[in-house]
């Protein structure tokens, strides 16, 4: 695979940074990749797993002479990290950033830069719920999608390059607006984050009142809510703060099933309850048989994966 970037410039070393450097390096996609963490620990780690072709001390200098940053830090700090790095970026670089929420990462990074770099936010659909630098793995961007929200005034050649880099980290690229984005990710990820974070607390309270093991005899279902409430509390804090109004929306409709479900449930209205699982269970069929993984749905666009 032939370089894409001279220089990558990764802020924030955790889950998906660690794992940006590990399938840049698998398919030889830049020259040089540096990083910057925020703490010395992290920075120490970093250098012991050899995570990064050299770690700096400073923004500063982790991102001068950079042709791509890529801000791989939770959604609230990218405001104050895009105010830190732009007197330092290079001209004609771009900068990215693989955050899980758009428009308002867009509004606090896009008045910072200045005008002589490329804006191109992006958001990779792949994640696990570990974090820091020794998470990341090269595959993890296989066969997955990766989301590039154009702002207005994007140049096209610096896109396509940052498409080219995430293609040969192993994603398929699609493009969409903001707005799409969040309302699109709040009910595939934000929500269902959500829900399961509320279940796994429903179910530590109920083992505190009742002094039963709901944890310790938990059954494969359960075990899925908390593998996804273990993800990283900063990142999903900042997430429902930053996708306030989508995740909202969302919120409210599954509210209102719940309490359809609930009054089918007191009522004992067994066609309820069957006609709406039987509705659910075509849904998952239909991803099936449509040759689709479920975890890279198309988002109604008619996207097909190239891979
Ligand atoms: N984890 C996922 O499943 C996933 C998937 C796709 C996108 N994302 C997005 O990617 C971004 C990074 O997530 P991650 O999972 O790699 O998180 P992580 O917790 O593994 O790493 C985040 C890193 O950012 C650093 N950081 C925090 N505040 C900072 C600041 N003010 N200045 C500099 N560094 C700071 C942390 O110290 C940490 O090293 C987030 O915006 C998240 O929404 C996460
Ligand atoms: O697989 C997981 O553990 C994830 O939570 C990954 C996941 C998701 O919800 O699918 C989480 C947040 C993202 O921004 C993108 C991907």
């Amino acid at each position: 695979m032939p370089q894409v970037y001279e220089r990558v410039a990764l802020i924030g070393l955790g889950l998906i940074a660690s794992s940006m450097f590990w399938a840049m390096k698998r398919g030889g996609l830049a020259g040089e990749v540096v990083g910057y963490a925020r703490s010395a620990e992290t920075r120490e780690t970093a250098r012991e797993i050899g995570l990064c072709d050299r770690v700096c001390d400073t923004l500063a200098e982790a991102v001068e002479d950079a042709d791509l940053v890529v801000l791989c830090i939770p959604v609230g700090v990218m405001g104050a990290v895009a105010a830190q790095i732009a007197p330092h970026l290079k001209a004609g670089a771009t900068i990215s950033d693989v955050g899980s929420v758009k428009a308002d990462v867009i509004a606090q990074v896009a008045p910072h830069l200045p005008d002589n770099v490329h804006f191109v936010p992006a958001h990779p659909l792949a994640g696990t719920e570990h974090s820091g630098p020794a998470s990341g793995f090269a595959e993890l961007f296989d066969n997955r999608w990766l989301l590039i929200v154009p702002t207005e005034g994007t140049d096209p050649a610096a896109t396509a390059q940052l498409r080219a880099l995430w293609e040969g980290m192993g994603a398929n690229v699609e493009e969409m607006d903001a707005e799409h984005h969040d309302l699109v990710l709040a009910v595939t990820s934000h929500a269902p984050h959500l829900i399961a974070y509320t279940m796994v607390g429903v179910a530590d309270d109920l083992r505190r009142v009742t002094d039963t093991e709901v944890i310790k005899y938990s059954a494969a279902g359960f075990r899925d809510f908390t593998r996804i409430a273990a993800s990283d509390p900063t990142m999903w804090r900042d997430v429902f703060l930053s996708n306030k109004e989508a995740t909202l929306e969302i919120l409210g409709r599954f509210t209102e099933e719940l309490f359809a479900l609930q009054r089918a449930i007191r009522q004992g209205d067994g066609d309820h309850l069957h006609d709406y699982f039987t509705r659910t269970r075509a849904i998952r069929r239909g991803i099936i048989e449509a040759g689709q993984d479920t975890d890279a749905p198309d988002f109604g666009r008619g996207g097909e994966r190239s891979k």
